[in-house]
């Protein structure tokens, strides 16, 4: 462990950060190296990357965190009460049998997952606790519940569209937090999304299909993350809109979400379970 951290809480749960270098991991670790509750106990990257072996406080421009970047997440994960993970779906299904090897909390902020990989991680927890959630933002999960509430006051004759920004990087679309949102519209109706999902659209597509939920994405800049659930009639229309302006928010709740699992038995959660809401 690190003589760099703060060693005054002997029971403070030693956490795992994968993607140490992505965007969000950068946010968790600094995050978690403020925080003297917490211990940064490894930092993962994928092989070959060129922060491999270096320390990373260091190798975020700040100061010395005693905690060399690895690719070696057998030997990470093994040491780990919660593995933190926003990284790629094929990745996080690999940290997901680690983990639940390890009996630690894993923390899924990964998006773009698909039917396998979402039947991979809930055979992973059958073992130890998985919290997966598309956003991790108190502000996106208390708007899916309103989502739903509003999805069930009102009848098909109001179309539901999703509208979503992000960055130039991202790579998965629509975005997690729209499927997140579309899913609670859909069960506001009493359906499945994939019962109500409109496909993507281009050419000559028809008139809308009554009741169907359409998604619809952008991607430019340095967006961090908006979300529009528009909820459109003849006459009038209602817009419920989530802007992220600070990728400290996602991190926040994710370490939240490390924190609350620490006593929580095999299973799937979600950050409503987290949130208590
Ligand atoms: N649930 C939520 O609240 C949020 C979810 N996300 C999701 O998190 C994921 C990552 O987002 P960003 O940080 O923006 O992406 P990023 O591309 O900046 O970072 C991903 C990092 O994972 C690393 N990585 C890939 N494979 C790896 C492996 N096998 N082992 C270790 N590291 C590996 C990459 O090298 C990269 O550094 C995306 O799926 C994104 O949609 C992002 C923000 C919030
Ligand atoms: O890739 C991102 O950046 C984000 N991804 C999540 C998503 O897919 O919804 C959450 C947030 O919007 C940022």
């Amino acid at each position: 462990m690190s003589d760099f951290q703060n060693t005054d809480q002997p029971n403070r749960p030693g956490i795992v950060v994968t993607g140490a270098s992505g965007r969000m991991g950068r946010m968790l670790i600094g995050q978690i190296l403020a925080d003297p509750a917490l211990r940064l106990v490894g930092a993962l990257e994928r092989p070959g990357h060129d922060w491999i072996g270096q320390d990373v406080g260091t190798a975020m421009g700040g100061a010395l965190a005693g905690v060399a970047v690895s690719d070696d997440a057998v030997g990470a994960i093994a040491q780990a009460q919660a593995v933190i993970d926003f990284t790629s779906p094929a990745a996080t299904v690999a940290f997901a049998e680690l983990t639940a090897q390890a009996r630690a909390v894993h923390v899924i902020g990964t998006t773009g997952l698909e039917p396998a990989h979402l039947a991979a991680l809930a055979a992973a927890a059958r073992h130890a606790p998985i919290i997966r959630a598309g956003n991790m933002s108190l502000g996106v999960n208390l708007l899916v519940g309103l989502t739903r509430k509003v999805a069930a006051a009102l009848g098909t004759d109001w179309d539901i569209e999703v509208v979503e920004a992000h960055h130039r990087h991202k790579v998965d679309a629509p975005s997690g937090t729209a499927l997140m949102l579309g899913e609670a519209a859909a069960e506001g109706r009493g359906a499945a999304l994939d019962d109500l999902r409109s496909p993507a659209r281009e050419g000559i597509t028809g008139a809308r299909a009554p009741g169907s939920i359409g998604f619809s994405a952008i991607r430019g800049g340095d967006v961090v993350g908006e979300h529009d659930v528009i909820f459109a009639a003849d006459g009038e229309r209602i817009v419920l809109r989530h802007l992220a302006t600070d990728r400290a928010i996602f991190a926040r709740g994710a370490i939240r979400a490390a924190v609350w699992g620490q006593d929580k038995g095999p299973g799937v959660y979600d950050m409503h379970d987290v949130l208590g809401l």
